[in-house]
């Protein structure tokens, strides 16, 4: 079949199966999949369902009393990819690259066609701005916009060897033969000079959190749809999300869960579980199990370096008010960014520190009553709290920049206050896999410690230290929704 015959056959699209339906067709075609194209309908479809509501209802929907959607034309997208494709191919002279892969100084000519086309005046925080639609129609686009609208672009040239890089707060490319060479394509944050064209070499990502010490998610083909499924934004105002968008988001990341294309992106995986903490779909694994695959795919492909896949985690379980395991939680996420040195490009992962040593934190210890269970009496919660708090010290220490100030030392203390007093003498801290020569020396005082360790405030049995998993049978608090981060 000539050129769109395939997609055109699911237009006009009325409903959100018949995005599921267009999305799989492409995923399993073998002519390859269109990046612009599913970029441009995507963003239309957000376009109609969060920023212009006022679309006409298919009369199927009508009398169905169905979730309001679009009817999107296939002239509609198809003109907005003829454009993107006249875009960039007017303005790209091939015969100046006759090399079969991509070259840096490509890679920096098509980043500065796609930044050539943006207005300057344009607030770029604001949400709705990472499609090709918003290229297109309103010449904006947010940082991740612009690296995918690169990739994109890319695709229309005829090139495969490029493709996104992400960490979890910035992305460019990598290209070459054998996908060796990476390249700065958009800029990151605010009042940082962009470094379109250069390099991601060894020293700028070693210790550096914004390039995850050297192990990004580089994405397949497939991998670049599901970065485009995650940064559709269902949201209509602050507090309002369109229940479609949010359902045809997960809809289509479970498209790509079940081909196995989120098995390499914990991110992913960890938006599909906010989903579907939200709205859980009948049948589907709950969001734990999803969140548990994010922290193993980190584990098993990105040496453990990502702090995402335990904030996900622990977002999660302390909304569903398990707070012994949000803390677990916590003290991995701490365990992981010990390892980086914190400096000015980090302010996202700061952010997520402060809300859990600064906001929630606090708030599980303010609710922890004089109930046994509680965590003011368990040995392991108090451990992981200080493992929590000695990650963010370790990370200060050799950093560039300061992290800590004295909010972060009233809520320490506020937080360290809750715990029994009794607690604390269980606990026995080793120095971080260093064994000086006077551990050994008091083991006798652990054994003595031991000793008055194995009964707690109130007669419980409890193991010093042993590492057991304890449900917490009653939720601290109220049950907040999760919050979504912007997207680069
Ligand atoms: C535990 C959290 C605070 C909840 N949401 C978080 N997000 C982190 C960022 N999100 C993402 N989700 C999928 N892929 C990507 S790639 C990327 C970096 C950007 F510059 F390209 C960000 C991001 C989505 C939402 S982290």
């Amino acid at each position: 079949m000539a050129g769109f015959d395939l997609e055109k056959q699911h237009f006009p699209l009325q409903k959100i199966q018949d995005v599921v339906d267009l999305f799989r067709g492409q995923l399993t075609r073998d002519g390859g999949i269109d990046l612009s194209l599913l970029s441009i309908i995507l963003g239309t479809i957000e376009n109609a369902l969060t920023i212009n509501r006022s679309h006409t209802v298919s009369k199927e929907n009508e009398t169905k009393l169905q979730p309001i959607f679009p009817v999107i034309e296939w002239e509609t997208i198809e003109a907005l990819h003829t454009k993107f494709v006249t875009i960039i191919k007017s303005n790209v002279d091939l015969s100046k690259y006759p090399e079969k892969f991509a070259t840096r100084e490509l890679v920096k000519r098509v980043s500065d066609v796609i930044w050539g086309g943006l207005t300057r005046a344009f607030y770029k925080d604001r949400a709705h701005l990472q499609s090709l639609y918003s290229f297109l129609t309103g010449n904006k686009l947010d940082c991740f916009g612009v690296a995918i609208g690169v990739v994109a672009a890319f695709q229309v040239l005829g090139y495969s060897d490029v493709h996104l890089a992400l960490s979890e707060d910035h992305a460019w490319v990598v290209f070459g033969e054998n996908q060796d060479q990476s390249a700065e394509v958009t800029w990151h944050g605010k009042g940082n000079e962009d470094k379109r064209g250069q390099p991601i070499s060894e020293t700028v990502s070693a210790k550096h959190w914004l390039y995850l010490n050297g192990y990004p998610v580089v994405c397949s083909i497939e991998m670049e749809v599901a970065a485009l499924v995650s940064a559709a934004n269902p949201s209509i105002t602050a507090s309002i999300d369109s229940v479609e968008m949010g359902s045809l988001q997960q809809e289509l990341l479970w498209l790509l869960h079940d081909m196995g294309h989120l098995a390499k992106y914990p991110m992913a995986l960890g938006n599909l579980a906010d989903l579907e903490e939200i709205c859980e779909t009948p049948g589907r694994p709950p969001p734990l199990n999803l969140l548990t695959e994010g922290v193993q795919s980190a584990e098993q492909y990105y040496k453990n370096q990502h702090i995402y896949p335990y904030t996900y985690l622990g977002g999660h379980l302390y909304r569903i008010g398990d707070y012994r395991k949000a803390l677990k939680a916590w003290a991995c996420a701490s365990d992981v960014i010990k390892n980086y040195d914190y400096n000015r490009e980090d302010e996202e992962i700061y952010k997520e520190f402060i809300e859990i040593a600064n906001d929630l934190l606090p708030n599980v210890m303010k609710h922890v009553s004089l109930d046994p269970e509680s965590l003011r009496f368990d040995t392991e919660a108090y451990a992981n709290f200080l493992r929590f708090y000695d990650g963010i010290c370790q990370w200060e220490e050799g950093s560039p920049t300061p992290v800590l100030h004295t909010v972060w030392a009233k809520q320490f203390v506020f937080s360290l206050g809750k715990f029994d007093s009794r607690i604390r003498k269980c606990v026995q801290i080793h120095a971080d896999g260093v064994e000086d020569e006077s551990s050994s020396s008091d083991s006798n005082s652990e054994d003595e410690n031991e000793e008055n360790c194995d009964v707690n405030a109130n007669g419980i049995v409890k193991d010093s230290l042993v590492v057991k998993d304890v449900i917490v049978k009653k939720p601290c608090g109220r049950k907040p929704k999760a919050k979504r981060r912007r997207f680069g």
